[in-house]
């Protein structure tokens, strides 16, 4: 039997470029200016080439947090404790996290996957135990995870997607919730990007300017640490094992395997668009299948979107993660795809059409 490369190693399928055709010559038909809908239209266009479908549809929104802690809470990087990873882990599913409200009333899936926290949690119902370690090592002096364990974080967001496709999920969220996470971002988009801690380092959960000031000397240290290790050929994943974190690890894992099942995404915040980076360095194809849903107030966040070429839908001053912000932005996918598939042309209402 042949030994197939491991799904990161798949480029994702391009997008149809007969819906793309159709859904261009449907938006010049509707009873509007060109172009008057703005991003929806292309919104509207994206979504019928990812999903084969003239009238594209979001009504089945799969969200999944993954969770996880980090090493490098131990250089005092975040403005709270690390045991708030698992304790919020009980929130989501008990029902009272920002994307437990959010998922209700968006009648969306709400999926909460575990790759390792530090602090023993009771038992929750409803968590997928996916642990990989009690939290990744810290990135400051040592390679954050092993090989194995960036393939075991890969494989759970893979993982994620399938059971997502199962039950018939036509939008894939990707959330995150780590205490330290914005410190291992950052760290990610600077190797990835070449650009200095001060660029991509932000106050995260609410540092002050000392606790800043810490964050941005800790990752000098740590690219220092792994100077040579990130510049080395096959570097997105290098980097993702360097200095990332399992829940980084596990969104690009995700988002190239809902790229694989066309499954469009909608990418959330800062972790999950540094996330989006890494995956797209390994495979530029998946830039087809990303949506970004909104500009955070975490600085570094520009930086990434600009790398990214995306231009976000929203800008709230939202900082939160969980695949909050990306929530928020499911009702613009959903209005687009509905003026899209429900406006009258202007042959079938009767008005004159413009140049
Ligand atoms: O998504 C964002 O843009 C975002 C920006 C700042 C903070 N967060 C969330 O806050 C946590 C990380 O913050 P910190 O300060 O502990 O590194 C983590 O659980 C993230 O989900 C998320
Ligand atoms: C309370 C809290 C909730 C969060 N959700 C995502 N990151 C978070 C960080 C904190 C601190």
């Amino acid at each position: 039997m042949p030994v197939s490369s491991p799904f990161w190693r798949q480029s994702p399928p391009s997008l149809d470029p007969d819906f793309l055709r159709q859904g261009r010559q449907r938006q010049a038909s509707l009873t509007k200016p060109a172009g008057s809908l703005g991003q929806l239209e292309q919104l509207a266009i994206t979504l019928s080439a990812q999903q084969q479908r003239s009238r594209p549809a979001v009504d089945r929104v799969r969200i999944v947090v993954f969770a996880a802690d980090h090493g490098v809470c131990s250089e005092g990087v975040s403005a709270f404790p690390q045991e708030v990873t698992g304790q919020m882990i009980a929130n989501f599913v008990n029902g009272g996290a920002a994307i437990s409200v959010l998922a209700r009333h968006l009648n969306a899936e709400l999926e909460v996957v575990n790759l390792g926290t530090a602090h023993p949690l009771p038992i929750h119902d409803g968590v997928v135990m996916a642990e990989i370690a009690p939290g990744t090592a810290n990135l400051a002096t040592a390679p954050a995870m092993s090989a194995e364990q960036l393939q075991a974080a890969l494989h759970a967001g893979q993982s994620a997607v399938q059971r997502a496709a199962r039950t018939g999920a036509e939008l894939f969220i990707g959330g995150e919730m780590g205490i330290g996470n914005t410190t291992a971002a950052a760290a990610v988009a600077c190797a990835l990007l070449d650009l200095a801690p001060e660029a991509l380092a932000g106050p995260g959960t609410g540092l002050d300017a000392d606790g800043l000031r810490r964050k941005v000397a800790v990752l000098h240290r740590a690219l220092q640490r792994h100077r040579d290790t990130v510049t080395e050929a096959g570097q997105p994943l290098s980097v993702l094992a360097s200095l990332g974190g399992f829940e980084v690890a596990a969104l690009a894992g995700a988002f190239l395997a809902a790229a694989q099942a066309r499954l469009p995404v909608l990418v959330d915040g800062f972790i999950a668009s540094v996330a989006a980076l890494a995956a797209t360095r390994l495979q530029p194809g998946l830039a087809d299948w990303l949506h970004f849903a909104h500009q955070s107030a975490e600085p570094g966040h520009v930086r990434v979107l600009t790398a990214l070429d995306a231009d976000p839908l929203l800008r709230l001053g939202m900082r939160l993660g969980e695949g909050s912000g990306a929530a928020v932005a499911v009702g613009l996918l959903r209005q687009a795809c509905a003026l899209h598939n429900e406006m009258a042309s202007f042959e079938d209402a009767g008005i004159s059409k413009g140049p």
